[in-house]
């Protein structure tokens, strides 16, 4: 087997990320791996592109890299990838998700209900400030960009930076890739924030026609590194994005969970919420799908595989959706083809 090259982004968060996969693609698959250096769009320019996800312009790059060849693998944060399918690649594995939750990282150790009146809260993301205000509406959401460290830096008493907010908001699970935990002085419950789709989730890339054998060593050692529980709550929440239409700039948030029920089958759940950036309006709902339960006791029961399936959990993502629009979501945040 050649040495299997595996492409990144260059910021610390992506090298740190990539590293791992490629750490474990190595002990799965018994090959050598090399890490290739790709420059993305998202790196270049520095404005309000680097800090909303969901444009694609941290994808675009790696995935002309595997096209013409300069590398076989990607890793991509999942929540960045547009929902939309890459003709000729495939997400050959998703790995086990960190913690999906949102991060407070304050001043002197405060949680979101110690803040005091009229702190000032820095985040670029439409859908944790439209959260961040429902909770708390005396707060000053402040517009900030950069990488994680940039972002810490601008909390009071960092020894990092300005230090001109009172906390910021971060995803726990970058904090947590990084080593930077020590940050974080409440990780926010979804009740009051949900997570950004995909959120803490990685996406391992690959040409298709790379996963033509089953059996050879890279598709076996991807098809070991993907988490089907992690997939299958990332299908529902993706679902729900496509269906919404959702722009990068709109305030939603989900999330979802897979939960074996024994031998009677199992569940999908997803949670999701869509909101007025200002957070004077917060429609939220969850729904539930389950397979190979609700048996009447009357026919023998046949129970194939103790599993939710991607089309069970598409179809929770997607119906979801469904009542959200129904609900009126278009009128609070830019969902449709136009946003
Ligand atoms: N939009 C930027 C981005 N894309 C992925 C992560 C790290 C967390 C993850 O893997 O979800 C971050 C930083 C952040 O939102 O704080």
């Amino acid at each position: 087997m050649p040495v299997v090259r595996i492409g990144t982004r260059a910021s610390t968060l992506a090298l740190t990320q990539t590293g791992h996969v490629a750490d474990d693609l190595a002990r799965l698959g018994g090959f050598d791996v090399e890490i290739v250096h790709v420059r993305t769009e998202g790196d270049r320019l520095k404005g309000s592109l680097a800090t909303i996800g969901g444009t694609g312009v941290f994808v675009t790059a790696l995935r002309d890299a595997l096209l013409d060849g300069r590398c076989d693998v990607a890793v991509h944060s999942l929540k960045d990838l547009p929902t939309a399918p890459a003709p000729g690649l495939t997400v050959a594995a998703i790995p086990l998700r960190e913690d999906p939750r949102d991060a407070l990282c304050a001043r002197d150790g405060l949680t979101l209900r110690e803040l005091p009146a009229g702190a000032r809260v820095g985040t670029g993301s439409p859908r944790r400030m439209a959260q961040l205000l429902a909770a708390r509406p005396d707060l000053e959401v402040v517009d900030i960009r950069g990488n994680v460290d940039t972002r810490l830096g601008r909390v009071a008493g960092s020894s990092h930076g300005p230090g001109d907010l009172d906390a910021v908001v971060l995803a726990r699970a970058g904090l947590a890739r990084l080593g930077r935990l020590d940050a974080v002085t409440e990780a926010l419950d979804p009740e009051v924030m949900l997570p950004a789709p995909g959120q803490g989730a990685l996406a391992v890339e690959v040409r298709t026609a790379d996963l033509a054998d089953p059996t050879a060593p890279l598709a076996a050692a991807l098809a070991a590194l993907d988490h089907l529980p992690t997939r299958l709550a990332v299908v529902a929440e993706r679902a729900l994005l496509a269906r919404l239409e959702a722009g990068c700039a709109a305030p939603v948030g989900a999330l979802a969970s897979v939960d074996t029920l024994g031998a009677e089958g199992a569940s999908v759940t997803v949670e999701a919420v869509v909101a007025r950036t200002d957070g004077t309006r917060v429609l939220r709902h969850g729904v539930s799908a389950t397979t190979n339960v609700g048996w009447d006791g009357e026919q023998p029961r046949v129970v194939p595989q103790p599993f939710v399936d991607e089309d069970t959990a598409r179809d929770a993502g997607e119906s979801l959706a469904d009542l959200l629009l129904e609900q009126g979501a278009a009128e609070l945040a830019p969902l449709g083809p136009r946003a």
